[in-house]
């Protein structure tokens, strides 16, 4: 049987442990049962109950007080993660093998880990190898998504993720809950963008004329190839979340696999020989 897994990614603060949070329990609300890892070594809270938790292998503090490796902030998580790619006999253990595993894992927020560090397609690859088909969910905090500029970089992070890591993706904008009426009328643009038309709306702002040729240029490739769409994501939108799982879901074949399993037919006699012998044990009790 395959596996499951969500790689929840994305830049820092965007909403990822919270997504960890409201997608398990927008599963366990239809009975579906899935788990949380954390691979963050430098999570500090979150709120949903761990399968397996990365602190136990290695801290970022930890880390940073090493005197002979004397890193900061950064260059620990880069060194965590590392350690962390040496070592996936660890998550293996942890993770063991349940039938039809479904895990959300909820990745650091540092970009570097997306876009050129080998770490993050290695721990695709191992999960590939135990069997678990993957997607990538790309999170952007959608207050910085309403201007065309920083629409294009965040499209550009999102692209650079699908290029290294090679998965299916699924990009969502959170936090949807806090834009305005006029932000969230402003931002349905972004949700399925013709790029062309943005760089319209732009170019006029754009002073190099090389600057401009290559701006079209993306957005030209981004547009032709309908290479990246956002789903819009709120944690009070039951409806909007359904759609979000359902393409994961799609993506990576959820359910596909499952046998459709028949009614137990209840036999009439028997189920009443029950009902007599509950009733019984209850009277004489
Ligand atoms: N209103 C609102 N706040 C949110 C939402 N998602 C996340 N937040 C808030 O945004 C902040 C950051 O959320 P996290 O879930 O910790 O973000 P993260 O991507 O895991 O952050 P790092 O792990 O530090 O990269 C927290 O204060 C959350 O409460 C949302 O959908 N709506
Ligand atoms: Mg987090």
């Amino acid at each position: 049987m395959p596996r499951f897994a969500q790689l929840v990614i994305g830049p820092a603060g965007s909403g990822k442990s919270t997504y960890c949070s409201t997608m398990l329990q927008h599963l366990g609300s239809m009975n579906r049962s899935a788990q949380v890892v954390n691979l963050d070594p430098a999570a500090e809270h979150f709120d949903y109950p761990v399968m397996a938790d990365i602190r136990e292998l290695i801290q970022v503090d930890d880390v940073m007080e090493d005197p002979s490796l004397r890193f900061g902030p950064n260059g620990g998580l880069v060194f965590c993660m590392e350690y962390f790619a040496n070592n996936f006999d660890w998550l293996g253990e942890s993770l063991g093998h349940v039938e039809d595993d479904y895990i959300l894992f909820d990745c650091p927020g540092q970009i570097e880990l997306y876009t050129h560090l080998p770490v993050m397609k290695q721990l695709v690859e191992q999960l590939q190898q135990w069997e678990f088909r993957v997607c990538g969910v790309f999170l952007v905090d959608s207050q910085f998504m309403v201007e065309t500029f920083k629409f294009i970089s965040g499209v550009m992070a999102a692209l650079s993720a699908m290029v290294v890591l090679e998965i299916p993706q699924i990009n969502i904008m959170t936090k949807m809950d806090l834009l305005s009426p006029k932000a969230k009328k402003e931002i349905e643009k972004y949700l399925d963008p013709d790029m062309y038309s943005m760089m319209e709306d732009t170019s006029d702002n754009i002073r190099s004329k090389k600057f401009k040729k290559l701006t079209k240029a993306i957005c030209g490739l981004i547009d032709d190839y309908s290479m990246v769409r956002f789903m819009p994501f709120d944690r009070t939108d039951e409806e909007g979340m359904n759609m979000v799982l359902q393409s994961i879901d799609f993506s990576i074949q959820y359910g596909e696999d499952l046998e459709f399993k028949e009614p137990k037919e209840v036999d009439e006699e028997s189920a009443d020989l029950n009902y007599d012998e509950i009733f019984q044990g209850k009277g004489d009790s």
